[in-house]
């Protein structure tokens, strides 16, 4: 399957008897539904990148892994404990460094944490994921598991900071992530998870406008965390979610995909702060002088001209594409091939004794 080839969208969701027929690349960004499971691939974006496109990580899951009763019934501790601690009533920024969001970890609730346990949900969870994106169990482990609560503001539109809305674009610290609704969809209006990927894929079901999945209670997303994604503005009413980030074990994963893909982003993280500086001269030359900072051959005096790749690389649409590419690039890249990962050396450390 060549990455160049056409991709063709679907408006409606395929059977499963349908799947096995069609051309792969006909699966493109299209949500299919098999055993209870929806999934979205996101469309590729480098299409000069060799590897095989659709990696495991391209694919965006909606699951079913707790009944509404499950779901119902952690939202309602959940709501028991925040009101006892005054959890949600402000954005925690200590446990989420750039991204405050109003939460608790599941371990501070002892009533949650039984209950997930009783009703066997990491098991059902690291089966899942690890069908779904070739990996064993024994390769994940939760990063953090916490309770999120977003709420509508005011109807004056008031900046009540107390209050989460949304959440915006981001990547998680981990390669695999999920939310799953805990309340009822019908409790709130907007809310969701959104992919900057799927913004421009059609809508299907419950892929709606802006590449914004909203699932129904008991349904988690399940996804490759360092996909770039946020959460929808709450308009009305109330959402709570459980979130997770999953951990993969390192031998799994190829060395130093990583590691590329940050300096991508990072690269223009600095083309806007050059942009920025360019236009603060008024696009005029302006002058480099950094003896303030540095001396004998590395000080420089002279007029830096005024760059064009300077504004098109500063450009939020180019910026956009170029995240897209190199995130297409890590997802292609980041797990190694099963038969190419090497015996855990933890497990064989084990294994000795
Ligand atoms: O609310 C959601 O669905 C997404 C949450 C999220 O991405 C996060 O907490 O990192
Ligand atoms: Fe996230």
């Amino acid at each position: 399957f060549s990455p160049l080839a056409p991709s063709i969208k679907s408006s409606s969701i395929i059977s499963t008897t349908r799947i096995s027929i069609i051309l792969k690349s006909e699966l493109d960004h299209v949500g299919s539904t098999s055993l209870g499971t929806t999934t979205f691939v996101l469309p590729a974006f480098n299409h000069t990148c060799s590897a095989d496109y659709p990696s495991p990580l391209h694919k965006i899951h909606v699951e079913t892994l707790m009944t509404r009763e499950e779901a119902s019934t952690c939202c309602s501790i959940s709501q028991e404990f925040a009101q006892q601690t005054g959890k949600w009533n402000a954005p925690d920024s200590e446990r989420h460094e750039s991204y405050a969001t109003c939460d608790f970890p599941v371990e501070d609730s002892e009533k949650l944490e039984g209950f997930l346990h009783d009703i066997g949900f990491q098991d059902k969870l690291f089966s899942k994921l690890g069908e779904l994106y070739t990996l064993k169990k024994g390769d994940l482990s939760f990063l953090d598991l916490f309770v999120a609560h977003y709420k509508a503001k005011g109807p004056d539109g008031d900046d009540d900071s107390s209050v989460m809305d949304r959440l915006d674009l981001h990547r998680d610290g981990t390669l695999l992530s999920f939310s799953l609704l805990l309340n009822s969809e019908n409790d709130f209006t907007g809310g969701g998870t959104f992919y900057d990927g799927l913004r421009d894929v059609e809508t299907n079901g419950i892929l709606q406008k802006g590449g914004v999945i909203r699932p129904n209670q008991g349904d988690a997303v399940l996804h490759c965390g360092k996909i770039l994604h946020g959460a929808d503005v709450v308009t009305k009413g109330e959402r709570t979610v459980l979130v997770g980030f999953v951990e993969v074990a390192e031998y799994c994963t190829r060395k130093g995909a990583m590691g590329r893909a940050a300096t991508d982003f990072g690269r223009m993280d600095v083309a806007t702060r050059r942009l920025q500086r360019q236009r603060k001269m008024g696009n005029k030359s302006w002058k480099l002088q950094n003896g303030k900072f540095l001396t004998g051959h590395s000080h420089l005096q002279r007029i830096a001209p005024v760059f064009d790749s300077v504004i098109r690389r500063g450009d939020p649409e180019y910026q956009r594409q170029f995240k897209l590419e190199a995130e297409d690039t890590l997802l292609r890249s980041v797990l190694l091939p099963e038969e190419e990962r090497a015996v855990d050396p933890l497990f064989q450390e084990f294994s000795v004794l």
